[in-house]
């Protein structure tokens, strides 16, 4: 059986993870209220894989989470995948709506939501809702379950429809983010190889840092797969937390880690005194909505 740790049932982790592990048999879930909790259970070694949204087409890259994956646990990444979403304005249309069947958006008192769900729709909630308090939730799945759980008193949540549906709520809005090609990517972390699937694209992820601040630092550092002509898919940079100012620079390679030209730029910009951290070296999966229709 391979366990896998995700937000709630019904959150878009859970259904990015689904899509992930589509066809292949024997997977259980093992969902978790907070990100914490999904990495824990796999670093604690109950679980072997933890689903981690990690950047939106949206919000951008997921500080928090990837800040975990850095200082927290060392789990290496086994795969990333993209994912869509489309979030609804969630609640009871008994209590929000006025006897034409409108929804009465003075009625909704307060939004809950994932922070990720909740920014990709702040301009919807500004021009409709600007009076109501916002509140973050450990994921959208779990703010449609309070707001099930509290009816009465003017709450609403932003998530998914089928998150809506086996809670009895009903879709208030439908799709309320701010842009349309809504995609979040998705790593699987965890100690072994995720073999269930084989790409043609493989990637790999190196976190650098270095004692000091320097002229050119990290020009020295590009430059070093600039001329083997290695493509490089992000660079995010993140406070190392010890002195404000000082950063990690987490750097995505269109590489495996097994081709000589990447274990040689590595090696250059460790003789140049950087510290180089391998944070996994896997197959990325793009989406493919053919896949949905089988
Ligand atoms: O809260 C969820 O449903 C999550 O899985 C986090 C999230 C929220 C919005 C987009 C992608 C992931």
């Amino acid at each position: 059986m391979i366990r896998v740790s995700v937000l709630p049932k019904g959150s878009t982790s859970d259904d990015a993870a689904r899509h992930l592990f589509r066809g292949i048999e024997g997977v259980s879930y093992d969902y978790h209220r907070i990100i914490a909790d999904v990495f824990l259970s796999t670093a604690e070694g109950r679980s072997d894989y933890a689903v981690i949204p990690i950047e939106n087409t949206i919000d951008g890259s997921v500080g928090l989470h990837t800040d975990w994956l850095i200082d927290e646990v060392d789990l290496p990444i086994q795969a990333e995948w993209v994912y869509p979403s489309v979030q609804n304005l969630v609640g009871l249309r008994s209590e929000l709506a006025d006897e034409s069947g409108a929804i009465d958006y003075s009625r909704i008192k307060k939004v809950m939501s994932h922070p990720v769900a909740m920014a990709q729709c702040l301009q919807f909630l500004r021009k409709h809702i600007p009076h109501a308090e916002l509140e973050h939730i450990g994921s959208t799945a779990e703010s449609i379950r309070i707001v099930r759980d509290n009816p009465g008193l003017g709450w609403a949540a932003i998530g998914q429809k089928t998150a809506a549906a086996d809670n009895g709520l009903d879709v208030l809005q439908e799709g309320v983010t701010d842009h349309d090609n809504n995609f979040t990517r998705f790593l699987l972390v965890g100690p072994k190889p995720f073999e269930g699937k084989t790409s043609d694209k493989q990637k790999t992820t190196i976190i650098v840092s270095h004692p000091e601040d320097y002229p050119g630092g990290l020009h020295q550092v590009l430059s070093a797969f600039a001329w083997r002509r290695i493509n490089l898919s992000r660079i995010e940079s993140r406070p190392t937390k010890k002195r404000l100012g000082t950063y990690y620079f987490m750097i995505d390679i269109d590489k495996s880690l097994d081709t000589i030209l990447l274990q040689s730029a590595i090696a250059e910009i460790e003789a140049i005194g950087f510290q180089v951290r391998v944070m996994g070296t896997y197959p990325s999966f793009t989406y493919e909505p053919a896949e949905e229709m089988e």
